[in-house]
């Protein structure tokens, strides 16, 4: 049994084969593509069929496009994927102890009855109990995720019993209990009696949580305090006058449960996420500090209880324990349609891009799902011998969470009163701790942006760490995946913000990852996702200029009787086929590639374009970091809408604009230009401009149809339309007069 592996590694020896040979024929052709804009920059001026201006425009959009294309070629380069095999890891009484984070922030978007059932599936991991410690992270400071809590703990004494007794798989009750669960389990009259009970007592919990809010009022639950309020930490503990036996009379032992809400004060910066999960790593340092750290988002709930075992392949398997940082699982949603029209599942990160890290270095930290291991958030060794002074000023003052860093401190649970009672008044958990340490600087989450997990798990691939990713055929771990555009947008406008933040930092990871630890094609691909937001550059020109000339009948790029222009048709057809030959391997159809590039130019348009602005404005200091935490609350009408394939476009109409303007645009080029051709007869110079404003059209034909056909109430309004009509003309407008005037 010892001699077998934990794991295996399966290297995608036909995937590399096609990639590489497709990175070969594909630069070739890029290669062809800038001879052709240079050479004609060395033309004599007057011999020019275009003015420079445009065509340099063009020919820098075409450029930044395949850099970023070849960084992401990275991702492309040793795709790997893995088994695990659970059942060959020790013993119980062997495995390392885990604690498990979940941060919340506002019960208005973050319903209390999802936190809790994340809560409840992670206490439900099969793994020791004992050995087990689940913390929430409040950072509302609402009562209502602490009354929250406390029925959760309650509920809990039915339910992991329950779970364990019949192996649940589902261990998010709410799911379980809903039709959709997939493991009903066994229909034996005593299984389906304790199964009601349990049910009842699940229904119980929320409705107290719902009475709770209702007394509270909707809206007010956030109130003045989420920014203002004092530490409270609190263990969970059975109350002495326990109402009931439980159902099952299961004297098995309970995970550790503990609520956490740190400090925050207006004057001190919180730092977000980052922040909450930094309190939560000392705090539970003193409680427990167990070796490795489950990370969960709110909403994302544990929908296998192995997934714990399954990470454990890893780190105890000490070929690859000693560098290795954390264990990635993918973000996985429940609520993602078949047709997925927002791509919200984020097919290419989870299903292509990870698994090449995974061949490379390691994938990149995701936020959640994720299982690390504690010391490697140290932010260098520890040894016992190091001085006090200086452990200080890494670590802060406390004396308990130095003892815990030196790992003198036994990973003994605290379970007496008077020990909890001292607990709660962590230090450690105050807003000021911070000040003048390392704490997100070096040591745990990085504050430097609001990607913290693309950050943080940067540095350590720099410091030579690794990281695995580990994605089985049943999700383990399942989340609200965004599905309404405005969502969507918003989330995606703080993604870019966070990229760009660090692409202008000194960790920018193309100047900060060579000389360091990490490997050049590892370091390309987080260049490429650092980069990402720069589409928005190259996606806006496309969009205008070429459009703006085909009107002006200016060609920009070679006749169709021109050798060049089999170039262009080869680079187009050529990325289209990848995507397509990607989509389809990974389970997608035809479908899915529309899907993708319409959210693509989308987004570029719109949230990587605010997101870089509003970074670019962070830095001259106009505006202050901010993290609106993406909705959870589900909206019938919405989800509604994309369960049916429809766009909802009741969203604002900063994103609103440059979606319908530059459609409207298009549209406008494209039969302008097809009128201008029939007269002019020069079809064969426009033809590729005809073709891109055209192409345009068609991949965003659900703009046009929420502007002109649909009635209901997630169509276009048309003073959306209106004011997206005047600024296309004024564009077009304004736009000529530059051209006359450049070009002659
Ligand atoms: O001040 C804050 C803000 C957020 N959160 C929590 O952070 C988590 C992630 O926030 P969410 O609103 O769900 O953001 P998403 O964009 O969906 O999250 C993705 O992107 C984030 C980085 O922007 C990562 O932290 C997440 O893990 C990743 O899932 C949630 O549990 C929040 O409660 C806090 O605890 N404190
Ligand atoms: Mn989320």
């Amino acid at each position: 049994m010892d001699s077998l592996p934990l794991h295996v590694c399966h290297v995608h020896k036909l995937s590399i084969l096609l990639n590489r040979a497709y990175l070969l024929v594909h630069s070739a052709a890029l290669a062809f593509l800038i001879y052709y804009r240079v050479s004609f920059l060395f033309q004599v001026p007057n011999t020019r069929t275009a003015p420079v201006l445009p065509w340099l425009l063009v020919f820098a959009s075409e450029l930044l496009l395949s850099f970023i294309w070849l960084l992401g070629q990275a991702f492309r380069w040793r795709p790997v994927t893995r088994t695990v095999f659970p059942e060959r890891i020790p013993e119980d009484d062997k495995l390392p102890a885990i604690d498990v984070f979940i941060c919340t922030t506002d019960p208005d978007k973050e319903p209390t009855v999802v936190v809790m059932n994340t809560v409840l599936s992670a206490m439900a991991l099969d793994y020791p109990p004992e050995k087990l410690h689940v913390y929430l992270s409040d950072d509302g400071g609402s009562p209502l995720t602490f009354h929250g809590i406390r029925e959760a703990w309650r509920f809990a004494r039915y339910w992991l019993p329950f779970c364990r007794r019949y192996g649940i798989k589902t261990g998010c009750p709410e799911l379980y209990f809903s039709a959709l669960a997939d493991d009903i389990g066994f229909g034996s009259s005593e299984f389906m009696i304790q199964r009601q009970k349990t049910k009842e007592r699940y229904e119980m919990m929320k409705d107290s949580i719902t009475q709770a809010r209702e007394r509270c009022g909707q809206g007010h639950t956030r109130s003045n305090t989420a920014r203002d309020h004092p530490s409270v930490v609190e263990v969970m503990q059975d109350e002495s006058n326990y109402d009931t036996v439980p159902v099952l009379a299961d004297k098995t032992k309970m995970p550790l449960l503990v609520y956490v809400s740190r400090e925050k004060r207006p004057t001190h910066p919180h730092h977000f996420k980052a922040g909450a999960l930094n309190v939560l790593q000392r705090v539970s340092s003193i409680i427990s500090n167990s070796p490795y750290i489950l990370v969960l988002d709110c909403d994302m709930y544990c929908n296998d209880p192995t997934s714990a075992r399954k990470a454990m392949c890893f780190h105890l398997d000490p070929k690859v324990s000693n560098s290795l940082a954390f264990v990635q699982f993918p973000q996985r949603f429940h609520n993602i349609s078949k047709n997925d029209i927002y791509d919200s599942q984020l097919r290419s990160v989870f299903s292509v891009q990870w698994e090449g890290l995974d061949g490379l270095q390691g994938p990149v930290l995701s936020g959640t799902c994720f299982y690390m291991k504690r010391v490697s958030l140290y932010g260098s060794t520890i040894d016992e011998d190091m001085d006090l002074e200086e452990l200080k000023r890494s670590f802060g003052s406390s004396d308990e969470v130095i003892k815990s860093v030196r790992q003198i401190y036994k990973p003994n649970v605290i379970n007496d009163q008077l020990s909890l009672q001292k607990v709660t008044q962590l230090p450690a958990a105050s807003c000021s701790y911070e000040t003048d340490t390392k704490w997100g600087k070096e040591v745990g989450f990085l504050y430097d942006s609001v990607v913290e997990d693309y950050s943080t798990g940067f540095r350590l691939h720099c410091k030579g760490w690794t990281s695995v990713y580990c994605d089985p055929s049943r999700p383990q771990f399942l989340g609200n995946g965004t599905t309404s555009l405005n969502d969507l947008l918003i989330q995606g406008t703080r993604w870019s913000t966070g990229l760009i933040d660090v692409c202008f930092s000194k960790f920018c990871p193309l100047i900060y990852g060579p000389p360091r630890n990490i490997s050049i094609l590892e370091t390309m691909c987080y260049g490429e996702l650092a980069f990402t937001p720069l589409y928005c550059l190259p996606l806006w020109c496309f969009a205008t200029i070429p459009q703006l000339c085909l009107l002006n009948g200016i060609p920009l790029y070679p006749k169709v009787s021109n050798s060049f222009f089999v170039v262009y048709v080869f680079v187009f057809l050529s990325a289209i086929s990848k995507h397509l030959y990607e989509v389809l391997l990974t389970g997608g159809s035809f479908r899915t590639m529309q899907n993708e590039q319409r959210v693509w130019m989308i987004k570029s348009v719109t949230c990587h374009l605010y997101g870089s602005l509003d970074s670019i404005m962070k830095k001259i200091g106009m505006r202050e970091s901010s993290f609106m935490p993406t909705n959870k609350v589900d909206d019938d009408e919405r989800a509604k809408l994309y369960q049916v394939g429809k766009f909802d476009f009741q969203t604002s109409n900063m994103f609103l604009l440059p979606m319908v303007a530059l459609v409207i645009l298009n549209t406008a080029a494209f039969v302008g230009g097809l009128v201008r051709v029939i007269f002019v007869g020069d079809w064969d110079k426009m033809f590729v401009q005809l073709f891109i404003s055209l192409y345009v059209v068609f991949m965003n034909l659900p703009i046009i149809e929420g502007m002109i056909i649909r009635k209901d109430k997630g169509r276009i309004q048309p003073s959306v339309t209106q004011l997206s009509v005047i600024m296309s003309i004024l564009f077009l407008f304004l736009g000529s007069i530059i051209i006359s005037i450049v070009s002659y």
